[in-house]
């Protein structure tokens, strides 16, 4: 088994900074790009991104519902990318958003989480609606073999709180009790647990509590959803240093010139480095 997740995805953000970039071949971003919306333009996107940032951030985080429109030609093209990036020296978090029954949930981790799958990626999200616990086939095959996991928990979108904010018997609200869930999967971990949450960079002070959950918090919603760097502190307090901030479409949109690509991302990691440790 390789070092555990946490412990990876911790290096990774101490040496390269905390930012993760997401690539999302949207067809209309194919276009501006000047690509076919088909299995070989998306090739040639993923190829740029990986060629023009692979070396330089922590996480890249293909999402996968751009590759399975293309059929199994995509996914092929997803498979490449995953390998691409890891030679590049980045991190793949795949952004599939499982969640099943149990026996179901087992299939899942065998697709994306156990060596020797052609989709094995460092981690994977989830969805918890099921319940925490359906995911257990989830968590323990991620925790065998070195891999991590991302469940949604306060998710960037406007639609969120009227289920993440439902209150459970117990007067907790949804999310705080998948949070607590987790926290209790990741105690005794160190430098950070491998079972981390989403919390969306959108999403400003809710009242959640945060600062038990010993593993990192993906924050997508930079950018395009109208979230910054600089709003990161406001939404995580105390547990910013955990935080992995995630950016696709307004990266994205500087492609396609390699040159540009990486200038919008070093531009993008340089804030939240200074987010991350400004006092
Ligand atoms: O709460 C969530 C969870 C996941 N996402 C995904 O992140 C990217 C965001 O793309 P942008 O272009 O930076 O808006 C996308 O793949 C979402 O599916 C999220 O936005 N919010």
């Amino acid at each position: 088994m390789s070092e555990p997740f946490g412990t990876r995805l911790r290096q990774a953000m101490d040496k390269r900074g905390p930012l993760c970039v997401g690539i999302d071949p949207h067809a209309a971003l194919l276009a501006k790009w000047g690509l076919p919306d088909n299995p070989v333009g998306l090739a040639a996107f993923a190829d740029t991104v990986i060629d023009a940032i692979g070396d330089l951030v922590p996480v890249v985080k293909p999402q996968s519902a751009f590759f399975e429109r293309h059929g199994s030609a995509g996914i092929a093209v997803l498979e490449r990318l995953i390998g691409l990036a890891s030679q590049a020296g980045a991190l793949v978090l795949l952004d599939v958003k499982r969640g099943d029954i149990g026996s179901t949930a087992a299939g899942y981790a065998d697709a994306y989480l156990r060596d020797g799958s052609s989709l094995a990626a460092d981690a994977i999200t989830v969805s918890p609606f099921l319940g925490v616990g359906s995911l257990d086939p989830v968590f323990d095959t991620a925790l065998e073999y070195g891999r991590g996991v991302f469940v949604l928990a306060l998710t960037s979108n406007p639609e969120a709180p009227s289920v993440q904010h439902a209150r459970t018997p117990d007067g907790r609200t949804v999310a705080q009790a998948v949070l607590d869930d987790l926290a209790v999967r990741n105690a005794g971990a160190t430098p950070l647990g491998s079972i981390g949450a989403v919390v969306g960079a959108t999403i400003g002070q809710t009242g959640h509590d945060l600062t038990r959950l010993n593993g990192p918090f993906l924050a997508p919603g930079i950018g395009a959803q109208g979230g910054t760097p600089e709003g990161l502190r406001a939404v995580f307090g105390d547990a910013l240093s955990a935080v992995l901030p995630a950016v696709s479409r307004e990266v994205l949109a500087a492609g396609p010139s390699p040159e540009a690509l990486r200038k919008a991302t070093e531009e993008h990691l340089q804030r939240c480095v200074a987010a991350v440790t400004r006092g």
